[in-house]
């Protein structure tokens, strides 16, 4: 479906400019519609899919622009020669303001790209070698073949390839495991790397991805215009660029095309028909336009795209391949008990959170962790983590000291963990989010992402999370959004997702919250059989019914401090632990 989507798309772009009739004019605004698209797309997998506003993108096509004007001007490059230096100027641009800016969050962060954005506009408008402000103009035009492509005819078939190219390559990278990481970004930081993924490293890969893009449009906008000065490179023209990625479908490819294609045409057709209807005096478009692009987002406020693809019948999903060769596995902890927390402590200012707790996991046992709210159970589960720094004490997994390791380095040794307030992405299919926790299983990088280099690695991936959504009976569902699932299904697809590093320890969070009585039947079943395999599991809950008849060994918290501790019958009796649930005398 897709791939004929394309076909027909690659159709009607080659035949557009051999319709008859078909003024210069029209042409002309095509083009500029593939220039903005290109850098509307970078925008598309920054801000759209990764969640990284920026109101700067024009700087980086002044990048590339100034880079191609200034080498084929004055040092006498062929416009092609100078594409390669124009884009790697642009890349170490956005490396080193990509650096300080994605360490920004919240509101820092589109406030910095909106500082650079201005301070780069005002750059180049002050560097003798980009002539200042009246710029650089004589920019040879592209030439092919001998052929010089100085016709806007001529260069749309370029600019159009150009947008083409970057689509494919663009959806490869998103269908991929870099992909998957990109996307995890909006899922917040903490999900992200107790699956292994470096979300600052992840930023940087996306910011330079969509800077590069820009500076491919800023190399053809100088050799089309043959002149460049610092004015489409400001932050007005920023915004512009932010509000095509965002009409069109942030997050959707080739929304980025129908974003741009609108926001052209509609300041077009309003500098054409608002001044005759109220004169030019006063420049009432730019009102206008402002107003008809709150409108659109208030109708559609996921953007165009959706809707358009709302109107064709759904593809099917791609197929999964369940009997892929499996992953390699992950090399097992020996040691025992393989978990061990001795006098851990957190505090938060004055509150002490986990109060000196000590307790210990064994190879193939299952272990509750449990207490009255605010006992200090999630807290201990992100002392074990590595999401929260410990104030004192030791963890020790698999023989190895953990209290100061950061998440991912916990992933990769072998603990996998769900959350008390889901953290899956609700837009992603089961499979795909899934999948994330085959993270650190796999190697495929950007580079083999967009060239499709992963596929095998993929498909084995993918065989992987699929097997293991059947593994825990969602099989059904592996398609859907994971958000249109119940939220009890929903921690068991955090389960599922957790099985996929191929864990030795399972932190499970209110496993059993929002599950009907067969579903918490069926859990127990998986996790006596994950027991059986070697597999331990820690888990929080608060279903004693469910406990009592899981687990081998309790742990009971109560402020912060360890009550009690011993097998479920014990557990049961223990007055402590009735008196903490109760509130009956001791
Ligand atoms: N980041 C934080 N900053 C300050 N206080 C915190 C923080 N996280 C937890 N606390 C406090 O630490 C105590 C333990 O919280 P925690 O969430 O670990 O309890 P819990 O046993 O998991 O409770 P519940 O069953 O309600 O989830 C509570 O008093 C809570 O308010």
């Amino acid at each position: 479906m897709q791939r004929l989507g394309l076909l027909l798309f690659v159709a009607l772009i080659a035949v557009i400019p051999l319709l008859p009739g078909l003024s210069v004019f029209w042409i002309t605004l095509l083009d500029n519609i593939g220039l903005a698209a290109l850098v509307a797309m970078g925008l598309v997998l920054l801000t759209g899919v990764g969640g990284l506003t920026s109101f700067g993108q024009a700087a980086f096509c002044g990048f590339g622009a100034y880079t191609s004007a200034v080498l084929t001007t004055k040092f006498g490059f062929n416009p092609w020669a100078a594409l390669p230096v124009a884009l790697a100027v642009t890349g170490l641009a956005a490396v080193v303001l990509g650096l300080v800016t994605v360490r920004l969050s919240g509101h820092f962060l589109p406030l910095g790209t909106i500082a650079w954005g201005i301070s780069l506009y005002y750059l180049f408008g002050k560097i003798e070698l980009l002539g200042r402000h009246d710029g650089i103009s004589g920019v040879p035009p592209l030439s092919l073949f001998g052929w010089s492509l100085i016709e806007p005819q001529a260069v749309y078939y370029v600019i159009w390839g150009f947008v083409v190219l970057a689509a494919i390559l663009t959806t490869n990278l998103l269908d991929s495991r870099a992909g998957r990481a990109i996307r995890a970004l909006r899922g917040g930081r903490v999900a992200a790397e107790a699956f292994g993924i470096e979300p600052a490293r992840v930023k940087l890969i996306v910011f330079v991805y969509a800077a590069l893009l820009a500076g491919l449009s800023g190399w053809l906008y100088a050799h089309v215009q043959r002149a460049v000065n610092p004015t489409p490179f400001g932050i007005n023209a920023g915004i512009e660029y932010l509000f095509m990625a965002v009409v069109g479908g942030a997050g959707q490819i080739w929304g980025a095309v129908v974003g741009a294609s609108l926001v052209i045409l509609l300041k077009d057709a309003l500098q054409r028909i608002v001044p005759a209807l109220f004169g030019t005096a006063a420049q009432y478009e730019t009102i206008v336009f402002g107003v008809l692009l709150v409108a659109i987002l208030q109708g559609a406020r996921d953007g165009l795209w959706p809707r358009i693809v709302a109107l064709f019948p759904k593809g099917a999903p791609a197929p999964v391949d369940r009997d892929a060769a499996p992953l390699p596995g992950r090399q097992k902890a020996k040691a025992e008990p393989l978990l061990a927390v001795t006098a851990a402590r957190k505090t938060f200012g004055g509150l002490v959170a986990v109060n000196d707790v000590s307790f210990q996991v064994k190879r193939g046992e299952i272990v509750a962790l449990i207490g009255p709210n605010g006992a200090g159970k999630s807290t201990t589960f992100n002392l074990i983590t590595g999401v929260l720094p410990i104030t004192a004490g030791d963890v020790v997994f698999a023989g190895r000291p953990i209290g100061g390791e950061r998440p991912q380095a916990i992933a990769g040794l072998g603990i996998a963990r769900s959350f008390q307030h889901v953290k899956l992405l609700p837009e992603m299919s089961v499979l795909d989010n899934v999948a994330l926790g085959a993270h650190l299983r796999g190697q495929a990088g950007v580079m083999r992402g967009l060239f499709r280099l992963d596929r095998a690695e993929e498909t084995r991936l993918i065989g992987e999370a699929a097997r293991q959504i059947a593994r825990v009976g969602l099989a059904d569902h592996m398609h859907k959004p994971a958000g249109s699932l119940a939220l009890g299904q929903q921690r068991i697809v955090e389960i599922a997702r957790a099985l996929c590093l191929d864990p030795d320890l399972l932190l499970l969070d209110e496993p059993a919250a929002g599950l009907r009585h067969l579903e918490k039947a069926a859990l127990s079943e998986l996790l006596r059989h994950l027991r059986s395999q070697g597999v331990s599991v820690l888990l929080v809950e608060h279903d004693m019914g469910f406990v009592m008849n899981l687990t081998d060994h309790i742990v009971v918290l109560d402020f912060g401090t360890k009550i009690a501790e011993g097998p479920p019958a014990a557990i049961k009796q223990n007055p402590a632990v009735l008196a903490a649930y109760l509130g009956a005398p001791e």
